[in-house]
């Protein structure tokens, strides 16, 4: 008979239970324990009937770069690996906070599209420099003739007008006259597998309420539609400014809550600060 603590010690995986504004996280310490799931294990440990459930999977990892305090590793539910989650970056920050990794202010971490910078304010909340968004057809990627701040794109015999960018993940916005009739269901994972979106893509709805507040549904690649998508909040912004309908300064509503974003124009970074809860912290068996 194996004592239940061996069995734990054994084969069992610390979790915290976070979210963002609704967007929901199983984040793991992969410093303290030794974490190594695959796609398999992830989609398990995603499913919201016979496992934790989650939108995403977080990893906290010792840095590979010396100039970083930490490596954030981010699963989508459909188990496969992206290199950027803006809810899951405030979360990554509380996180490392809780469990006594790191007693900093502003944690600097790498992914596997670049370092960004995660600030806990005096309120809780947390601010991250989600750095530049890119446009090159090659870095989105996203297959078209020339790059620009809106293009056309075939789906069903229709032709939807939207922006593509990349915030070290891909994106596609369409602005919508409404967000609660918006298709985002029936569009979204169309958008998400278009051919023309090799990586496939994060799809956000967008209405545009006034220069400096807007309204958004997205349908995230590897998850479908969440309550909230940070990455995508940035997208559409900086979307919204470059159509010349938006300022620097934009409160953003989710159907999970307010975001506020601010970007200053090409080549400067994009500021995302929002909340980041603590649900509950548990054990995976393995
Ligand atoms: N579904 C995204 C990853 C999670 C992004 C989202 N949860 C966020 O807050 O940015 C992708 O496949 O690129």
């Amino acid at each position: 008979m194996i004592a239940k603590t061996d069995q734990t010690a054994r084969s069992a995986l610390n979790f915290t239970k976070m979210h963002g504004l609704g967007n929901d996280f199983v984040v793991f310490d992969g410093i303290r324990q030794r974490v190594h799931l695959t796609p398999e294990q992830i989609r398990a440990l995603a499913d919201r009937h016979f496992g934790i459930g989650c939108d995403q999977i977080l990893l906290v990892e010792p840095p590979q770069s010396p100039d970083c305090d930490f490596r954030y590793r981010i699963f989508n539910a459909d188990g496969g690996e992206v290199a950027q989650c803006g809810n899951g970056a405030r979360c990554f920050a509380v996180f490392v906070r809780r469990a006594g990794l790191s007693d900093k202010d502003v944690i600097q971490v790498e992914t596997q599209s670049g370092q960004m910078q995660l600030r806990i304010l005096e309120n809780g909340e947390v601010s991250v420099n989600m750095g530049a968004p890119r446009f090159s057809p090659e870095a989105i990627p996203f297959k078209t003739q020339e790059e620009g701040p809106e293009y056309l794109l075939e789906v069903n015999h229709d032709t939807l007008r939207l922006a593509a960018l990349s915030m070290g993940n891909p994106h596609a916005v369409l602005r919508v006259p409404d967000v609660v009739t918006a298709p985002v269901t029936q569009l979204g994972p169309q958008i998400e597998k278009h051919p023309d979106f090799p990586q496939r893509c994060n799809v956000g709805f967008m209405e545009i309420c006034d220069r400096s507040h807007i309204r958004l549904r997205v349908w995230e690649r590897g998850a479908g539609e969440t309550l909230a998508c940070g990455s995508n909040a940035c997208a559409a912004v900086v979307a919204g400014i470059r159509w010349g309908a938006l300022d620097q300064a934009v409160a953003v509503d989710l159907p999970g809550g307010q975001l506020h974003i601010q970007w200053a124009g090409p080549g400067q970074a994009v500021m995302m600060t929002g909340p980041a809860q603590v649900v509950f912290d548990g054990t995976w068996p393995l």
